[in-house]
């Protein structure tokens, strides 16, 4: 017996309902109105009109992994979507461009940046050595029994801490080491809090930490270095 056929009546069936919403992550704004800091805040080039419409796909496709992994089509539906993908990827591939010119994860005044690989991280307030926000990981990040994938939990401390680590005018930086402890399960479908902010700053060492927040408790924690480059240095 699933665990829907189990449900007995309607409040039950509306709860289990909305709980696969949030086990879905749907419902996550890609772009929103709250103003963030200079620190943290738009750097997309002005003028690019697409970037609104390449936000709003973007989002599609994010509902559209939880949405892929949620369900266990039958047969006839996984053979049209086999081959709608490959259409897509065919009216794609010549389209192709320099990794410098690419709209993927290049959005820099989205949040999420205009890309999948890790969750949307809503960005609320921030200085020049701090950001605060909220995240959500949705179902296309289960690891198993509820819980965040570990692996997506540094990708998702990386994309936080890496930004601010090259904020406000400093220099780009590269992660040398970036080390997680999972203090508690990272629900999935659950907004999350997080801060990240500078430790310290010498020479051409940038110590950043993070946390991750469910209500009071901490469900993670990252230090990283980051190294500014040097001149010439890819
Ligand atoms: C990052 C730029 C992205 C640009 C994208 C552009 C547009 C996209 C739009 C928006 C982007 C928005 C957000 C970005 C989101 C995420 C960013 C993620 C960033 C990354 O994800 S980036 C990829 C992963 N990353 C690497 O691919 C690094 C590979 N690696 C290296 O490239 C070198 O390894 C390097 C450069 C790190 C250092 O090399 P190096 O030769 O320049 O310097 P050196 O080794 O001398 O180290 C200097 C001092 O750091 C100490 N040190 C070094 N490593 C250490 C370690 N592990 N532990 C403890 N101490 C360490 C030394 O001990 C010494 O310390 P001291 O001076 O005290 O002796």
């Amino acid at each position: 017996m699933t665990p829907r056929e189990n449900v007995r009546n309607a409040d039950e069936i509306s709860t289990v309902i909305r709980d696969d919403n949030a086990m879905l992550g749907l419902g996550i704004p890609e772009r929103h109105d709250v103003p963030v800091a200079e620190s943290w805040a738009a750097l997309v080039k002005p003028g690019d009109e697409n970037s609104t419409e390449y936000g709003d796909m973007i989002a599609q496709l994010r509902d559209f992994l939880n949405y892929v992994t949620a369900a266990r089509p039958d047969s006839d539906t996984v053979a049209a979507l086999r081959d709608d993908l490959e259409r897509w990827g065919r009216r794609l591939a010549p389209m192709a461009v320099p990794e410098r010119d690419q709209m993927f994860g290049h959005l820099r005044d989205l949040h999420g940046r205009g890309q999948t690989m890790s969750p949307t991280f809503v960005a609320t307030e921030a200085d020049r050595d701090n950001v605060w926000g909220t995240v959500r990981f949705g179902r296309y990040f289960l690891g198993g029994n509820g819980a965040v994938h570990g692996g997506a939990i540094p990708l998702f401390f990386d994309e936080v801490l890496g930004r601010l680590a090259n904020s406000s005018g400093r220099r780009h930086s590269r992660t040398a080491y970036l080390n997680t402890d999972y203090r508690s399960v990272t629900p999935v479908g659950v907004d999350l809090t997080v801060h990240g902010w500078f430790v310290s700053e010498e020479g051409r060492k940038r110590v950043l930490r993070a946390e991750l927040r469910s209500g009071d408790v901490v469900c993670a924690e990252a230090e990283g270095l980051f190294v500014r480059l040097n001149p010439g240095q890819p």
